[in-house]
């Protein structure tokens, strides 16, 4: 069991190296978040399009769809002995709350009910690369500002080089990055077998 966990800014191309990564590995469970419990709905339904009074509000509509998330949908996948392929994370609500202003030691406190992943990776690309992939798809949600997504790629590479996650250049083709994912993935699988 391997928890694995993909971030970036939006348009980073973490849905497209996740659905690719899911043909080159096997025995994959693929999940996101907000994730579709009634909590994540209010997420998108309501906190992403009309707005919240105060930052802190998303940090901790964040926070408790994830513990719903892990307990009922990510743990128990683990458990059947599937590598968890996670969009999204705690580091999301580090990056994008943090970017919003709101302190970090508390977006670490609300998130402390649930464990850290086996392995995040960060995709970077450039936020005018990502701005005009996301354009394609129409109208702009909350985050998808130019000046706001470069705030949160600061925070997302200062975290990366902090906790000493890999940052993969995801300017690349989809194809390329999702190869270089499923061999940083297995080298960590390898590198359990032969130590167990
Ligand atoms: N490596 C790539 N090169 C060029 N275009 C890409 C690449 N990866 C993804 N795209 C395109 O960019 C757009 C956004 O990709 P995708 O939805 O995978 O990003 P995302 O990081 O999951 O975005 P979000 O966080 O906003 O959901 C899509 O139209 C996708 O086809
Ligand atoms: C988990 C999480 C997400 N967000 C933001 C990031 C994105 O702008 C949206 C999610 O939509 P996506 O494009 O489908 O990935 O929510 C956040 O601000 N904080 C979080 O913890």
């Amino acid at each position: 069991m391997t928890f694995v966990v993909i971030e970036g800014i939006d348009g980073s191309g973490k849905s497209t190296v996740i659905s690719l990564l899911s043909r080159l590995l096997p025995r994959v469970y693929v999940t996101r978040e907000p994730s579709s419990s009634p909590i994540g709905r209010l997420i998108k339904e309501w906190a992403l399009r009309e707005g919240t009074a105060d930052p802190r509000v998303d940090a901790l509509l964040f926070a408790a769809d994830r513990i719903e998330h892990y307990k009922r949908e990510i743990e128990p996948r683990l458990r059947e002995g599937y590598i968890v392929i996670c969009e999204r994370y705690v580091e999301s609500s580090i990056a994008y709350q943090g970017a919003a202003g709101v302190p970090i030691e508390y977006i670490k406190f609300i998130n402390s009910a649930v464990p850290k992943p086996d392995i995040t990776v960060i995709l970077d690309v450039d936020p005018e690369v990502a701005i005009a992939r996301v354009k394609q798809r129409g109208a702009a949600e909350k985050y998808e500002q130019l000046s706001f997504l470069k705030r949160v790629r600061g925070i997302y590479l200062s975290r990366a080089a902090e906790e000493g996650y890999p940052v993969l250049d995801a300017s690349r083709p989809a194809e390329e990055v999702a190869k270089e994912v499923a061999r940083l993935i297995e080298k960590r699988l390898g590198s359990r077998e032969s130590t167990s």
